[in-house]
């Protein structure tokens, strides 16, 4: 069995959790309260600053030159996703400044900024993997099971549940399973491990906006 339908069985639970939270289902029904997304996007903006700058890394220390183009290009993607963010969504839902990191997108981009740059390269891979397929796979659920007309947050939706996103879901898949399979047993357990705390995160990072979670201190 590859590796990632090895390891999506092992996050089956949380996946379940994340397409029953209220964030999502909000989202989908589009009576998501305006402040939470807000937030969201706030966040998603240091997010997705970070998250590339893991991705550039990993591309920096991967063996193969094909995967280094790869995750350099992967680390564009999430550029132009965040420059988008800031030029239109900010605009179009009322905000004017992202804020400040708040704890949980705290935890998500210290974990990924330092699993990029100091663990197996192996591993930071399968620790960015859930950005990408967790976010396809809500997408395409959202997608799927949305009723409502003249949904708010509609292009959010349609960023994810397009064919150019899947395309590179494919991508980062298939990457891991081939480094997968030069790795030891002991090494794919340490990959598997990082794509659950990856996974985990994702599910806080959406549960955090809709608590509005912040530093009490
Ligand atoms: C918390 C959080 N996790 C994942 C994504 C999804 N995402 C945005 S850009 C990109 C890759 C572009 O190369 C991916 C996977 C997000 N927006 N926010």
């Amino acid at each position: 069995m590859k590796w990632t339908d090895k390891t999506w069985k092992t996050i089956a639970p949380i996946y379940q959790k994340i397409i029953e939270m209220p964030f999502i289902k909000e989202l989908q029904n589009g009576t998501l309260p305006l402040e939470k997304f807000q937030f969201y996007m706030g966040q998603d903006s240091f997010y997705l600053e970070n998250f590339a700058r893991s991705l550039a890394v990993i591309g920096a220390r991967t063996e193969s030159v094909d995967h280094a183009l790869d995750f350099i290009r992967f680390a564009e993607g999430a550029i132009v996703v965040e420059k988008a963010l800031h030029d239109s969504y900010f605009q179009e839902f009322g905000l004017t400044s992202r804020g400040k990191i708040e704890p949980t997108t705290h935890h998500y981009i210290h974990f990924l900024k330092s699993s990029s740059a100091l663990d197996q390269v192996e591993v930071a891979m399968a620790a960015v993997l859930p950005c990408f397929w967790i976010y396809q796979e809500v997408g395409n659920y959202i997608y799927k099971n949305q009723q409502a007309e003249n949904n708010p947050y509609q292009k959010w939706i349609d960023t994810y549940a397009g064919d150019e996103f899947e395309g590179l879901v494919i991508k980062a898949k298939a990457i891991c399973d081939s480094v997968a399979d030069n790795c030891t047993e002991a090494q794919q357990q340490k990959m598997t491990e990082a794509f659950i705390a990856a996974s985990r995160l994702e599910f806080m990072f959406w549960n955090s906006a809709y608590r509005l979670e912040s530093w009490e201190v």
